[in-house]
């Protein structure tokens, strides 16, 4: 679906892509990466409306250098930031850029209507856009990148902004553009964690290189951290403390989640290395006499797979 050869793209501040090579198949990819990564770059790129410095491209078999009118043809791009009319209704504006893909009068109606009801937007639809919740906004964002049946879509961040439940059912629309209609997706986020659950393959870039690009199984498996919390005791009247210790002792090493959330200081987070480290957590809380208050497979933030992945780096450079 989407090839790229030593793809760069430098600013002249700034190199956004460095020697990017990858190739994407069929299904849902996402593309992950920090704020700054090169995800909307690459994007534009593979549209044909920034020109790449280096390297080449192509997408559906189309070269984005020379063949981009005829790749927005075929492929729908929902883009980051806001960029919808207040004061149209979804409908029109839906309308208006199914005519712009150059669909006719009648089959944009009425593609229109059945792509605003397959994203979830019904009587509201008729409402000028300018009234509607951030995710009814994504919502017709989706539907303007759908509705003239591309074979691919480029969604970029299309869960920005959402409430935990918005991005849930925005990732299950995501699958099911997929699954109902076979299109294939290319979906950018700074989250691992969401993807993971929406994609076959992740794509990870870093300061516009790759990092990484496997499927989605593998990936996860080889980035299992756990979340652990326990209780304080009469004993230990720092739980979390005593737990840390006592891993450590065992050979576990553990670091506390910085991650700012309520109570986020009393989590210990440690990198599972199969069923034996649930087992030995488990049994370690108990011999200390502490309650588990939870043991869970993390949602991991992207910079941890960084991190992860430089620490590998160095274990290998070092160990040749
Ligand atoms: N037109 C431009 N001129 C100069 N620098 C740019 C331009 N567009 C992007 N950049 C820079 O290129 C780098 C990559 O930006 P890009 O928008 O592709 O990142 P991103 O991964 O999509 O992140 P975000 O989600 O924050 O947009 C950033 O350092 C950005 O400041």
């Amino acid at each position: 679906m989407i090839v790229t050869e030593s793809l760069s793209k430098r600013f002249p501040r700034v190199t956004a892509l460095d020697r990017l090579s990858v190739d994407i198949g069929p299904g849902v990819t996402g593309l992950v990466g920090a704020n700054g990564a090169g995800k909307s770059t690459l994007i534009k790129i593979l549209l044909g409306l920034s020109p790449a410095t280096e390297g080449r491209a192509a997408v559906l078999g189309l070269d984005v250098a020379t063949e981009g009118a005829a790749i927005r043809e075929r492929v729908g791009y929902m883009p980051e930031h806001d960029c919808l009319p207040p004061d149209v209704s979804a409908t029109e504006f839906v309308v208006h850029m199914a005519r712009m893909s150059g669909l006719p009068p009648t089959a944009a109606r009425e593609r229109t209507a059945d792509t605003l009801r397959h994203v979830g937007l019904y009587e509201e639809r008729y409402r000028p856009i300018g009234g509607y919740s951030t995710g009814m906004k994504q919502r017709v964002k989706l539907a303007q990148a759908l509705v003239h049946d591309p074979r691919l879509v480029f969604l970029d961040e299309p869960t920005n902004g959402l409430d935990p439940v918005g991005r849930d059912e925005m990732l299950g629309l995501i699958r099911r553009i997929h699954t109902d209609f076979g299109i294939s997706v290319l979906v950018t986020s700074h989250l691992l964690g969401e993807l993971e659950r929406t994609c076959d393959h992740v794509v990870v870039v870093d300061g516009g290189k790759l990092l990484r690009s496997s499927s989605t199984t593998d990936f996860t498996q080889s980035t299992t951290t756990l979340a652990v919390e326990v209780t304080d005791s009469d004993t230990h009247p720092d739980g979390t403390r005593a737990l840390r210790e006592a891993l450590h002792a065992r050979g576990v090493d553990t670091h506390d989640d910085g991650g700012g959330l309520p109570g986020a200081g009393h989590i210990l987070l440690l990198t599972a290395q199969g069923e034996e480290t649930y087992d030995l957590v488990r049994d370690t809380v108990a011999g200390l006499g502490l309650g588990l208050v939870r043991m869970e497979q993390r949602r991991h933030h992207i910079s941890e797979v960084f991190t992860r992945d430089e620490q590998r780096k160095e274990a290998v450079g070092h160990g040749g």
